[in-house]
């Protein structure tokens, strides 16, 4: 096991460090160029990072008025027709604003914001095909909300804007960004780390290519290859497991896997970098002060323009695989997890209840994931 420390099966390609350096440049609200493989050029903006002078600059840049690009999810929310498609994977759809200000952006992308004041309806145009999926996919990645702003420029000003030094991005390296990241994780670290429950843990630590958050093994005892797994899949949750935060079941669930564990002697936790389903934490904030004006849980991220969960299993299974492990049986209520994790090629044997008692702020919580997620409990 210890003479795998390299990768797991292939070094970081080139692309990933391009995407990664286009995140970087989202994040901070600098405008970056977008390529269809029909050669259509883009330049593409994080909706929620704009304000007016940024948006005038993007303007001058492109020599065109941008589109929004927002998912149907956040269509739907909107009250618009064309969010009746909202389902996983639907094409996102474009706005074209009759009131251009960046307040105006933010209001059609954030609904965490005091309410809109704005009755003007936005009109829908054509989304951009590749261009658009592909910015609102980058802003998943960026952890920002999936809305972009996004202006057509022509191939001789797309040269200069390059030239400028703005990065050009290809869309086909957005689509093979996730799977490339996920099976290139490399162990980078790992020590004994005792804990309550179960002093016989270690700690491995698994850096993703794309300069993202480490994913963590915690190796309880000396589970045995052959045999399957008793296995946790945590994902982070810094308000549940850091600071004890009664909104939700995670405190409980990852102190109760670690003694579960410890308890059968030897099994696995995976301590995934995928905080709020997938969305990040400040997302998950903007869904928590949606939950507090009356939305779900589900409903919160969908408002947001998000899928209820955008969790990918691929980095679990990749981690499994590379400490020997290709069954297990999995501690959990979600049966969307035991699918998940099988479709990625790990066998689960039996799903194990890991239900704790509720408390007067998680009630309505656990009772959404019975209700709408099919939670078993
Ligand atoms: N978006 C969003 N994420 C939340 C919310 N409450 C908790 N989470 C996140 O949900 C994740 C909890 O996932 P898990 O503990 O794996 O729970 P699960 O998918 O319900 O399944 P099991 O616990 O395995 O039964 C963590 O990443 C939390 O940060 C919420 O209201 N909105
Ligand atoms: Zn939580």
């Amino acid at each position: 096991m210890h003479e795998k420390l390299a990768s797991v099966e292939m070094k970081a390609e080139p692309a990933l460090r391009h995407v990664d350096r286009v995140l970087g440049e989202l994040r901070r609200g600098t405008p970056v160029l977008l390529r269809a493989p029909d050669g259509r050029v883009a330049l593409v903006l994080s909706a929620e990072t704009v304000d007016d002078p940024c948006l005038a600059i993007l303007r001058k840049k492109a020599k065109a008025e941008p589109l929004l690009i927002i998912t149907a999810r956040r269509a739907l929310a909107l009250g618009l027709e064309e969010g009746k498609s909202a389902r996983k994977g639907a094409d996102p759809v474009a706005l074209r604003l009759l009131d251009r200000s960046a307040t105006r952006v933010l209001e059609l992308t954030d609904p965490s914001l005091p309410r809109a004041r704005s009755v003007e309806r936005p009109l829908v145009a054509d989304a951009p095909a590749d261009l658009a999926p592909a910015s609102v996919d980058l802003m998943k990645l960026a952890r920002l909300l999936p809305a972009a702003l996004l202006a057509m420029v022509d191939g001789e000003s797309a040269e200069l804007l390059e030239n400028d030094d703005l990065l050009l991005l290809e869309t086909e390296e957005v689509t093979a960004y996730r799977l490339a990241a996920s099976r290139t994780l490399s162990r980078v670290g790992e020590a004994k780390v005792p804990l309550e429950g179960a002093e016989n843990a270690r700690v491995i630590a698994y850096r993703p290519p794309d300069g993202g958050v480490e994913h963590l093994a915690i190796v309880i005892g000396e589970p045995k290859a052959d045999s399957p797994l008793l296995a946790r899949l945590h994902s982070e949750c810094f308000t549940g497991d850091l600071l004890g935060s009664l909104r939700c079941d995670c405190g409980d669930q990852l102190r109760g896997a670690i003694q579960a564990i410890g308890a059968l002697g030897a099994g696995v936790l995976l301590y995934l970098a995928q905080e709020g389903r997938g969305i990040g934490l400040v997302n998950k904030l903007r869904a928590y002060s949606l939950q507090d004006r009356g939305a779900d849980t589900l409903e919160a991220n969908e408002q947001l323009g998000f899928d209820a969960d955008e969790r990918v299993y691929l980095p679990a299974a990749a981690m499994l695989r590379d400490l020997g492990f290709h069954q297990v049986n999995l501690l959990t209520n979600n049966p969307e997890k035991v699918e998940a994790l099988e479709r990625c090629g790990i066998e689960v044997i039996s799903r194990v209840p890991h239900a704790f008692p509720s408390n007067r702020h998680n009630e309505a919580y656990l009772d959404t994931k019975v209700r709408k997620f099919g939670h078993l409990f």
